[in-house]
C-alpha cells in the first residue's frame, strides 16, 4: 500500500545517493561501465556474473532492489569480480585490486554510517510479504 511505496521510494533515493558517490570517485572509473568484451575477450569465460555501477543504477530505476542487502550484493560482485579476474602480482593487477578493495571498504562504510537499522528491517519485511 502507500506506506510501502513511500518506504521503497526512500530506499531508491538512498541507493541513488550511494551509487552516485561511487560513480563520481575517479578511483572507481573502471567499475562504472560493463567490462568491454572487445577490449577484454576472455573476461566472460572467467567472470560468470558481471556487474558495474551503471547497471546497478539501471536496476535502482527499474525498482529491482527492495532492500539495501540486494544492492550491496551487486556492488560486492563488482569488486569480487575484479579480484578474481586480476590476480597477478603485476603493477596493473595490483592497482585494480587496490581499487576493488577501496570500493568494498567505501560502500560498506557509507551503509554502516548512513543506513538506519530499522529502515532496512522495514524493507526486509516488505520483501518477505511479497
Ligand atoms: C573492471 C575490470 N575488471 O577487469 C578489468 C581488466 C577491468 C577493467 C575494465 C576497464 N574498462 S573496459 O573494459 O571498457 C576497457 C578495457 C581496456 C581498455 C579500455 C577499456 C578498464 C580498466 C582499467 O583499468 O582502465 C579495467
Amino acid at each position: 500500500e502507500q506506506q510501502e511505496e513511500d518506504t521503497l521510494r526512500e530506499l531508491r533515493l538512498f541507493l541513488r545517493s550511494v551509487n552516485d558517490r561511487l560513480m563520481q570517485d575517479r578511483r572507481f572509473k573502471a567499475f562504472t561501465k560493463p567490462v568491454d568484451k572487445e577490449q577484454v575477450p576472455d573476461y566472460h569465460s572467467v567472470v560468470k556474473q558481471p556487474m558495474d555501477l551503471s547497471t546497478a543504477l539501471s536496476k535502482i530505476d527499474q525498482q529491482k532492489y527492495t532492500t539495501v542487502r540486494e544492492y550491496l550484493h551487486d556492488i560486492d560482485l563488482i569488486w569480487k569480480n575484479a579480484l578474481e579476474y586480476n590476480p597477478e602480482d603485476d603493477p596493473y593487477d595490483r592497482q585494480i585490486r587496490h581499487r576493488a578493495c577501496a570500493l568494498k571498504d567505501t560502500v560498506h562504510a557509507i551503509i554502516k554510517y548512513e543506513l538506519e537499522k530499522d529502515f532496512e528491517r522495514t524493507c526486509e519485511q516488505i520483501k518477505e510479504a511479497r
